[in-house]
């Protein structure tokens, strides 16, 4: 959604009130949890964080300050990031349309710069989406290695897909629609051993080719056949499907079947990830913005989504699952970080506990850049906390090997990277992402795929993707010509694919939506 053409009218109904009626079940759990809900009176003095693509020119700097009409204030122990004033929207901003800023909170920053991602390294981000952290990842990356995104939910991965494209970051990445629980998919050249058996001689179909967003001839069959048995979807499988790769990672010219074959514990152990980023599905009480977003959404979405005791039991699954998982495809002297957005201890120093508990090579390790960061310390030593405001914890593990037997532990790194005066994850510069239709898509999504779960909401970050008509209506339905990988699809307001700022999930019912369907008047 471009902001800028919201008439200030609807703008200012798209603020939420500084401090919020909290619903006496949510105060209920805050008191469970030992959390005071005096937090989420402060979301009005929470800046918001922008990151500026490296290799700005700090000149561009005072011209976006002059554009968003707000200082930059520099965040010195994160590179590139800057706060402003909550108030502020980016999304209309020249500097954010040309993709040299994006929003990310500054907790978001800390755990990457936790994972201390080098040249070279194979990244992998299993619950990717909307994506913030993975286009940081991406920026860290540079021009070596790659980078992993794994995401349940298929139409928040495609966010993820616009914003790599969108900021030209995509080039050595690839995206799967997979439960990150049970993914097993390595990184490619990390077995260059039997690679060459691999490699595709006559492409029929079976070799991976330049990556294009038109589908191919079997997608648009399957889903003109699940058409026809009356169902909206094509028929899932818990199969990963692979949603975007880039020209440089790795695939073109391998089969797909090499790319695509399930690890086992062994091959992961040698030829595994080097960087694990768990940033796990949560209740998301520590997004204060996020919690005001239910004044809008209704207290009572808050009860069934977050604080619904068994949708809680899962979840505490769900994380210990992911992390157990990500665990399993680090290699050997691997690390990972394990956050969340939530200030529970249930979802955060008790589910590594337990992990730890069962994987006795694993071990926390200090976080040294964390040593000037302003964080105090979490509930497991080597943990940090934020103070008031939000949380974020990192934990940061070694690469185990108890598979294999060899007994010996690495260390391992578990960090609670806290912010002090860090926002909360806040709502993204490009507006609300959890719309009605858009939560039917997660709870479908989690009845098909084994392991997901409904969500209790978007990060807010910056998700490119909302369905207009909900928000803005009336939103114009004229229709401008569809690229052509968008044919079969009936969206509610079309525009053509390849345009910045497009959603184009061809297989879900939300379809193309434009980010303000006035621009296509
Ligand atoms: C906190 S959000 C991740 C935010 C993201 N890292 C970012 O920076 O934008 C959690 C994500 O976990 C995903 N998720 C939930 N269950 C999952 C599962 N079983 N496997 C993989 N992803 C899952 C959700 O779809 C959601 O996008």
């Amino acid at each position: 959604m471009d902001s800028s053409e919201i008439p200030p009218s609807d703008r200012r109904e798209e603020q939420p009130p500084a401090s919020l009626p909290l619903p006496a079940a949510f105060l209920e759990f805050l008191g469970e949890n030992g959390l005071d809900p005096a937090l989420y009176s402060k979301a009005d003095t929470i800046p918001r964080y922008i990151r500026l693509k490296p290799g700005t020119e700090p000149m561009v700097v005072t011209e976006i300050e002059s554009e968003l009409k707000c200082d930059l204030m520099k965040v010195s122990w994160l590179p590139d990031f800057y706060a402003i004033p909550p108030e502020i929207q980016i999304a209309g901003s020249m500097a954010y349309q040309q993709g040299k800023i994006y929003g990310i909170d500054a907790a978001s920053g800390a755990a990457i710069l936790a994972l201390d991602v080098q040249p070279g390294d194979h990244v992998l981000d299993l619950c990717a989406a909307p994506g913030a952290k993975l286009c940081m990842l991406a920026d860290m990356l540079g021009s070596t290695g790659s980078l992993t995104g794994v995401d349940v939910a298929k139409h928040r991965l495609a966010a993820c897909r616009t914003m790599l494209q969108k900021y030209s970051l995509g080039d050595r990445s690839r995206l799967f629609v997979a439960d990150g629980t049970s993914f097993s998919i390595l990184p490619v050249n990390s077995n260059l051993g039997s690679m060459e058996a691999f490699v595709g001689i006559e492409d029929n179909g079976s070799i991976f080719s330049e990556w294009t967003s038109k589908r191919s001839w079997k997608d648009r069959q399957k889903s003109k056949k699940a058409k026809a048995a009356g169902s909206p979807h094509p028929p899932s499988t818990s199969e990963p499907e692979l949603i975007y790769y880039g020209k440089d990672s790795g695939l073109v010219g391998l089969q797909k079947r090499y790319v695509l074959r399930p690890s086992t514990d062994a091959a992961a152990c040698t030829s595994g990830y080097d960087k694990v980023l768990v940033d796990a599905e949560c209740t998301h009480d520590g997004s204060i913005k996020h919690i005001q977003k239910f004044e809008f959404w209704g207290w009572k979405t808050l009860d069934r989504r977050v604080l619904n005791v068994e949708r809680t039991g899962n979840l505490l699954q769900l994380q210990l699952g992911l992390l157990t998982n990500g665990f399993k495809l680090l290699k050997t002297g691997g690390s990972l970080v394990y956050s969340t957005c939530s200030l529970t201890v249930a979802q955060n120093e008790n589910v590594v506990q337990q992990f730890l508990s069962k994987h006795p090579s694993a071990e926390l390790l200090k976080i040294d850049p964390a040593d000037s960061w302003p964080c105090r310390s979490g509930g497991i030593q080597k943990t940090l906390r934020t103070g008031a405001v939000h949380l974020q914890r990192q934990a940061r593990l070694s690469g185990g090997d108890e598979r294999l037997g060899l007994g010996h532990g690495h260390p391992v790194d578990l960090v609670g990277v806290d912010v002090l005066g860090a926002e909360a994850v806040g709502r993204g510069p490009v507006e609300a992402v959890e719309e009605p239709g858009e939560r039917h898509e997660h709870q479908d999504h989690a009845q098909r795929r084994p392991g997901a779960l409904a969500l209790a909401g978007a990060e807010g970050q910056d998700l490119e993707v909302r369905q207009v008509a909900d928000l803005h209506a009336p939103a114009v339905r004229r229709e401008v010509p569809l690229g052509a990988e968008l044919v079969d699809v009936v969206p509610d307001a079309r525009v053509p694919a390849q345009r910045v700022g497009v959603d184009e999930d061809p297989r879900l019912r939300r379809d193309v939506v434009a980010h303000d369907g006035r621009r296509l008047e």
